[in-house]
């Protein structure tokens, strides 16, 4: 919970970009009127339990609350007396924080109660508070909330808080920080500052056209693809470019080549091929094989924990077994399916089906195989048709990757598990002894830093559908631009354009988003 100071003091360091200034005033009217409280810390017995308020009456209410009552010096801990207002009855000695508006969490004046986490404590403290005139509960997301609509962050480092509050494996935490940090908003801010200066650019000369005094040469001047001439009475026409660019159309000015980088930049990130969703909601993980190659036994291995039964019995596992589990800190659905074979019964033949179904969902396929049994039909005939054509399409449209694991190393003879000239690359284990666990985990490393974006590097990622409707809906807006017969319809693609980015960030969102996102978090935050 103490992050909620510490995001505090780095939102007072930084101002907003005007996408977001825009966006918050877009939001205005939702933090204003009460001030609200709430248990922020976790629910039960604990050690230290943060109780907050936000709102006007803060200082109302610390005053009412504590002894002496004089307010603490800004954003210093003091250690108080609280009682409750209506009886004196004392109720806890706490650390009292005091945060006046705007430099808080919300942007209004707030109060933090670190009192001790006994449940009769902060029930008592929650009741005193209650008493103080002007307050009530707060609902779920309500502080976020008021951050939002006071500009304090924007709707992506909303989501950026929400997922570092849910995260649940290190990259996920990594990805959540680097976007409540403001990355991808910030990204959003530079992106629109770009498309803001091509309106104002082709705003202009909407406006030259109409007083018909603008030099054909000004106009083809700094056009570094297609360009605008001007034909008889000033009307501006696409002059016909003997570039690559599939349209004419773009007005002569230098930002048009910053138009076209941003057009390759979105691009660029939409073809993420879904990384950074999958790092929020987890990679699919299907452990396939021929029967009793060992798969059960690895999925126990990996999520440490009995998921599936282990027999010797060959056609033990029928339903696919889903897990979720942080697999080397990324998250990850791991699936057990059943052992892929012919020629069995009606219901171990359902299960084949519905592992075959399993596997087209794979993002990451881990094949395994009894390194003791490589030269058995069953283990032949599963190279042969699952490994070496492997690395197929997941039905997501992403390319799929696969790890063969030869299991059992522990019953092969000293030199290894002997020719086998078709064998592709694979990794040794012993899920008995746990031998080779350690280079399994470092390679699904790898494969899932491949699978879900590696959250320590490269550009921000894009973790919902959300971000990529905007960025889509940007990148439509300006083919349109593009492909626009006269200026009038190309500023207007702009402004779409535009509006999209503004959308991501926040601004103008349709309340039934907001609440949508909001409602991701709990009470207190
Ligand atoms: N020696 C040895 N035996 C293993 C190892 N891993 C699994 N086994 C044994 O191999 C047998 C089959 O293991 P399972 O995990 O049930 O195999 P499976 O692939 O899930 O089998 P099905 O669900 O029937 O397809 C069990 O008797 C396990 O104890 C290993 O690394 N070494
Ligand atoms: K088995
Ligand atoms: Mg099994």
């Amino acid at each position: 919970m103490r992050w909620g100071l510490w995001t505090l003091a780095a939102r007072a360091a930084r101002g907003p970009c005007s996408l977001c200034t825009r966006q918050s005033s877009a939001a205005q009217g939702l933090g204003s009127g009460a001030t609200i409280f709430a248990l922020s810390s976790g629910q039960g017995r604990c050690g230290i339990a943060v109780i907050r308020t936000s709102g006007p009456s803060s200082s109302h209410a610390l005053r009412s609350l504590t002894a002496p009552r004089d307010l603490p010096p800004a954003r210093s801990a003091r250690l108080r007396l609280l009682s409750d207002p209506r009886s004196g009855e004392p109720l806890d000695r706490a650390l009292v924080l005091w945060f006046p508006g705007p430099h808080s969490f919300t942007g209004e004046d707030c109060v933090e109660l670190h009192v001790h986490g006994g449940p009769a404590v902060v029930s008592g403290v929650l009741q005193a508070l209650g008493s103080v005139p002007g307050l009530r509960p707060a609902e779920a997301g309500e502080f976020t909330r008021r951050a939002f609509a006071h500009g304090k962050l924007n709707l992506t480092e909303v989501e950026g808080l929400a997922d570092l509050i849910h995260a649940e494996t290190e990259a996920q935490r990594r990805q959540a920080l680097r976007q409540l940090d403001g990355e991808l908003g910030q990204l959003c801010c530079d992106w629109a500052e770009t498309l803001t200066k091509a309106l104002a650019h082709v705003e202009a000369y909407i406006d030259f056209g109409e007083d018909d005094n603008l030099e054909e040469g000004v106009l083809e001047q700094g056009g570094s693809a297609g360009g605008w001439k001007v034909q008889t009475g000033g009307i501006l026409a696409p002059k016909v470019s003997s570039d690559s660019l599939p349209s004419a159309c773009l007005p002569p000015h230098t930002a048009d080549s910053k138009v076209r980088a941003l057009e390759v930049a979105l691009d660029t990130h939409l073809r993420d091929a879904r990384r950074g969703q999958r790092l929020r909601s987890g990679a699919h993980v299907v452990v396939t094989g021929p029967p009793n190659a060992g798969k059960s036994s690895l999925v126990n291995l990996l999520s440490r924990k009995p998921v599936s039964i282990v027999s010797p019995e060959p056609g033990t596992t029928r339903d696919v077994l889903e897990t979720p589990v942080d697999l080397a800190g990324f998250p990850a659905l791991l699936s057990d399916t059943a052992g892929l074979r012919d020629g069995v019964g009606p219901v171990e033949q359902e299960g084949v089906r519905r592992a075959r179904e399993r596997l087209e969902q794979a993002d990451l396929i881990v094949a395994v195989l009894d390194a003791s049994d490589l030269a058995s039909p069953s283990s032949r005939n599963f190279l042969d048709t699952v490994v070496v054509p492997g690395g197929g399409q997941s039905s997501g449209g992403s390319t799929q990757r696969l790890l063969l694991v030869l299991n059992k190393s522990d019953l092969l003879p000293p030199q290894g598990p002997g020719p086998c000239p078709a064998l592709p690359p694979h990794l040794l284990l012993s899920c008995l002894t746990g031998e080779g666990l350690d280079g399994l985990l470092e390679t699904l490393k790898t494969e899932l830093a491949a699978v879900c974006g590696d959250p320590s590097t490269g550009p921000p990622l894009l973790t919902r559908a959300r971000h990529r409707h905007h960025l889509q809906g940007c990148l439509d807006a300006l083919s349109h631009y593009k492909g626009a017969e006269d200026l009038a319809l190309a500023a207007e693609a702009l402004r779409v354009a535009r509006r999209h980015l503004a959308h991501l960030a926040g601004g103008g969102g349709t309340e039934e988003i907001l609440d949508v996102i909001f409602r991701d978090f709990c009470v207190g935050k």
